[in-house]
């Protein structure tokens, strides 16, 4: 198995001196309970097969000593329960953290990939199988090879062909387990993608209930559900299967040699190469060879889990974010907003189609840029290569004259505002919504943002106000109210550059008005480019761009176009006739 052990291992720096200390602890404890057999056999041995008189006091002596260990291996097990747990807890919380920064750089086109429900698996269940690992695994380890070569070595001194008996037994328990673990090892990993896929099919459903109830298809939807939980069902299945294969055989093992030694240590009694005492202590030192054999099945089941885990979580971790910053980034003192586009080309990962097409065109500080077109001509997709969501397949797009990729991405999307027709808002209030366009702002500056996207009186008005929950992606309120509280987290942004995707295409007459107002003043003095399907809404915009698969058809003002009476003119006219407007 290649397994990065160095980087697994790098996860106990920042704990190294706890987790020693429970290592030690964890030795301490285990060489303690060595010594309780050969105390039995003291006292089965050497008192009361010897002088009877003296017996009563060195019982009791013997006793005491029992008692302190009893009480010293508590404390012990106290601390290394108390303290490992928390060390892996710590692990574990220590690599979610790290996953889901690392998961908030990766790319867009990252995401175009994976379904949200699968990462969430990740993030939670695959992490806390991998704590258990961090924790157990180590004390595991140390306290079990400590018992069985303890109990070996003190076994070799009782009786050593009864030990070597009982040692043959070993290596086909290892080719045993070895067998099983790779079973086991492609079940847990099926079991994990399999609850990624429930998890998944849940975010969906639940995601889109409304859809689902507004099409009566609830039943649909557990279908779905359900084909996809006896899928999980089935793949468990498969894992209990290999693992009571596993630990059945391996119990058989385990009882076999006690068979072994109850037979063989009997016979040896009666051709007196045995006592009874050492029968006594061999058949209790037994247990402490039998324990670690036994759970040898369960630790390697967690060791599996773990490693997996561990492995599911490498495999996002070593996934490189497509779009970072240069090794050293440009800022500008200040954006004017000039945008170039020079002979762009773009495909997505798919590579199915080139959807911009050596496209060139430049937007000048301050201008209002209309862009049309049928579906799918990359109205979007062009939009979305500014802030640098992706990243362009040929070509370059210049801010200010500078190569987007270049500048700082952080500085770059600092400069640009996005209003788009579905709008995302956070669990939380309306407050904190609105201040998500600057988290330093002051209340005062979040509610003047709010008066100048005519969010104000709405807001006034829910029985909150300000402080109003606004349900999850913001349920509680309406399409229009979401989306001047989109546009109010942009004015509170402050971008010098605006990109306006179909920002009212949602909205029915009334909320488009509303809305439009608040954008016609959230544009003034920025560059602003508007995508829009309603030719009506962009009539006054300076210069209008016809896109048609990835490249620009026409442009030129509302009145230009028309004259062309090319695409545009056919586009409107066909608007105008359906009442589309
Ligand atoms: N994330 C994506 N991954 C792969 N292909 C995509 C992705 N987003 C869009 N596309 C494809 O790119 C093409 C252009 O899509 P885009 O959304 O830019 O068009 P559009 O002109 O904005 O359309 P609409 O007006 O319907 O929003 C389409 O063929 C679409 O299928």
């Amino acid at each position: 198995m290649n397994f990065p052990i160095r980087k697994f291992l790098s996860y106990y720096k920042p704990y190294l001196n706890v987790f020693l200390l429970v290592l030690a602890c964890a030795t301490f404890i285990s060489l303690l309970s060595l010594a309780f057999p050969l105390l039995v056999r003291y006292v089965t041995h050497e008192i009361l097969e010897n002088d009877l008189s003296a017996a009563f006091h060195d019982i009791l002596w013997v006793g005491c000593v029992m008692i302190v260990l009893v009480i010293l291996q508590n404390a012990g097990n106290f601390f290394v329960d108390f303290k490992g747990h928390e060390i892996g807890a710590r692990m574990e919380s220590d690599l979610r953290s790290e996953l889901f920064s690392h998961m908030q750089k990766l790319s867009l086109s990252f995401y175009d990939k994976q379904k949200t429900g699968q990462l969430m698996t990740r993030i939670t269940n695959d992490l806390l199988l991998l704590s258990e690992l961090y924790h157990h695994a180590p004390e595991d380890y140390v306290k079990y090879s400590i018992r069985f070569l303890g109990s070996f070595i003190i076994l070799l001194y009782i009786n050593v062909p009864l030990t070597i008996a009982v040692f043959c037994f070993l290596p086909v328990l290892g080719v045993l387990s070895l067998y099983f673990n790779k079973k086991l090892n492609r079940a847990l990993t099926r079991n994990k993608e399999r609850i990624g896929d429930v998890n998944a099919q849940i975010e969906d459903s639940l995601g889109g209930i409304r859809v689902v109830q507004s099409f009566a298809n609830e039943e649909l939807e557990i279908g779905k559900f359900n084909r996809e939980n006896q899928r999980f069902l089935e793949s468990r299945k498969g894992t209990y299967k290999a693992e009571a294969y596993f630990f059945n055989t391996a119990e058989a093992f385990v009882q076999m040699i006690t068979i072994t030694v109850v037979v063989f240590g009997a016979m040896q009694i009666l051709d007196a190469s045995m006592n009874l005492a050492d029968l006594i202590t061999f058949l209790l030192y037994i247990g402490f060879m039998v324990e670690p054999m036994q759970k040898l099945t369960h630790m390697s089941m967690q060791f599996q889990e773990g490693i997996t885990g561990f492995q599911r979580f490498l495999q996002i971790m070593n996934t490189k974010p497509e779009i970072e910053n240069q090794p050293e980034p440009k800022s500008l003192p200040s954006i004017d907003g000039q945008i170039e586009f020079k002979d762009v080309c773009f495909h997505y990962n798919d590579r199915t189609n080139t959807v911009i097409d050596h496209l060139s065109l430049t937007i000048h500080p301050g201008e209002y840029v209309a862009i049309v077109g049928f579906s799918g001509a990359g109205k979007t997709t062009l939009a979305s290569l500014i802030p640098r969501f992706y990243e362009v397949t040929e070509g370059e797009v210049l801010l200010d004259g500078e190569n987007i990729r270049e500048l700082d991405l952080h500085f770059l999307r600092k400069g640009i505002g996005v209003v788009q027709q579905d709008v995302y808002l956070f669990s939380g209030s309306v407050m904190d919504n609105i201040r998500y366009g600057n988290p330093e702002a002051s209340d005062e500056e979040v509610i003047l943002a709010a008066h100048q996207a005519n969010a104000h009186s709405f807001i006034t008005d829910l029985p909150d106000g300000y402080h109003a929950e606004i349900g999850q992606r913001g349920v509680r309120l309406s399409g229009g109210q979401k989306q001047r509280l989109s546009i109010a987290r942009v004015f509170l942004k402050n971008p010098p550059i605006l990109i306006l995707d179909e920002a009212t295409s949602a909205l029915d007459n009334e909320s488009e008005g509303v809305v439009k107002e608040a954008l016609d003043t959230l544009v003034k003095g920025r560059t602003t480019i508007v995508i829009a399907h309603r030719l009506s809404t962009i009539r006054n915009a300076g210069r209008i761009i016809v896109l048609s698969k990835g490249k620009i058809t026409e442009q030129g003002s509302h009145e230009e176009l028309l004259r062309q009476e090319g695409s545009y003119s056919r586009l409107y006219s066909k608007q105008f006739e359906g009442q589309v407007n």
